[in-house]
């Protein structure tokens, strides 16, 4: 085993994962694991691995602890959603030692020290910097030895623009319509907007170059199938009133479009709708 620190901004989830352990429930069985957890990273010191694990929302707010922790040598692994998170580390954390990623594992906060890990599935890591793959490499082995089923790809940006394509085609329309993932399969209308939205993307990536391996809408679709009872994280956010990551998904969209001088009608209209919502709040 390694030896993993939790660090959370959170004093009552903290609190009770040291007094009580953190609460795991899979759907089958509730497990208790004992880990250390903290809101002050001062306790923790340099670490051969940092897990930037926040809403988009969040990372400007992290990067410089990262930066502490990770030290000289230490590696940041991100596998967060949306785009624009690596950019933000790199403006503190040399881009060499930044791994990224998307996994398909899906958690849930219940409660203070209580998690719902709904869905096991892969982990996919590469490099930031094409060229170097031995961190992400060493990072997998661990992942894997550990349970983690992850593997390895050189080119992480067109795994990033995969996972993009399938939040931009499903958490807006589910977030704003207050539907499950599957049911954004039910109806043609709410099929429509999400094909929609998921050219548009496939238009922007394809004007900066982004290679795409798989149908974009069918992978869209598929990952709705398979998520049909959740909500999407965005539909959670919502839910809960709580800031969502429209600015790193389809937002993102919005702003390289523009840049690139391509139309995306759907993707403004999903965006400034939640914007609005948010505003509302
Ligand atoms: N959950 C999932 O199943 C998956 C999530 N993702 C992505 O991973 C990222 C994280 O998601 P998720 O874990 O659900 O997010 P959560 O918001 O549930 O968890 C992040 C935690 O970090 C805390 N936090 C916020 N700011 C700081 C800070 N400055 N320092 C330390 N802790 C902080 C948050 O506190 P507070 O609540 O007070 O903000 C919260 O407890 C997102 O990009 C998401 O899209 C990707 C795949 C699956
Ligand atoms: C794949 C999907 C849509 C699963 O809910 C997701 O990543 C999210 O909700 O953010």
């Amino acid at each position: 085993g390694e030896t993993v620190t939790l660090l959370d901004i959170r004093k009552d989830h903290v609190d009770s994962i040291n007094a009580n352990g953190l609460i795991i429930e899979d759907g089958y069985q509730r497990r208790t694991v004992k880990i250390t957890a903290t809101t002050d990273p001062d306790q923790i010191g340099i670490v051969d691995l940092s897990f930037v694990f926040v809403k988009s929302t969040h990372t400007a707010d992290v990067v410089r602890t990262a930066a502490e922790l990770s030290g000289s040598e230490g590696w940041v692994l991100t596998l967060q959603n949306g785009m624009g998170n690596i950019e933000t580390l790199s403006e503190r954390i040399d881009p060499l030692r930044i791994i990224a990623g998307t996994t398909s594992h899906g958690a849930t906060l219940l409660a203070p020290g209580k998690i719902r890990h709904a869905g096991i599935g892969e982990t996919v890591i590469g490099p930031w910097e094409k060229t170097i793959m031995f961190g992400a490499k060493i990072i997998a082995e661990r992942f894997n030895q550990a349970g983690i089923i992850t593997r390895t790809v050189a080119d992480v940006q067109s795994m990033l623009w995969s996972k993009l394509f399938i939040n931009v085609g499903i958490n807006a329309i589910t977030a704003l319509t207050g539907i499950s993932n599957g049911q954004l399969l039910d109806l043609e209308q709410t099929r429509q907007i999400s094909r929609e939205a998921v050219y548009e993307a496939v238009s922007v990536a394809r004007a900066m170059g982004i290679t795409i391996q798989e149908d974009p809408v069918e992978k869209t679709f598929l990952a709705a199938t398979a998520t049909a009872h959740n909500r999407s994280s965005m539909g959670q956010d919502v839910d809960k009133r709580r800031p969502t990551e429209i600015h790193a998904i389809n937002g993102f969209i919005v702003r390289m479009a523009q840049q690139l001088g391509v139309q995306v009608p759907v993707n403004r209209t999903l965006t400034s709708l939640i914007e609005t919502l948010e505003a509302h709040y």
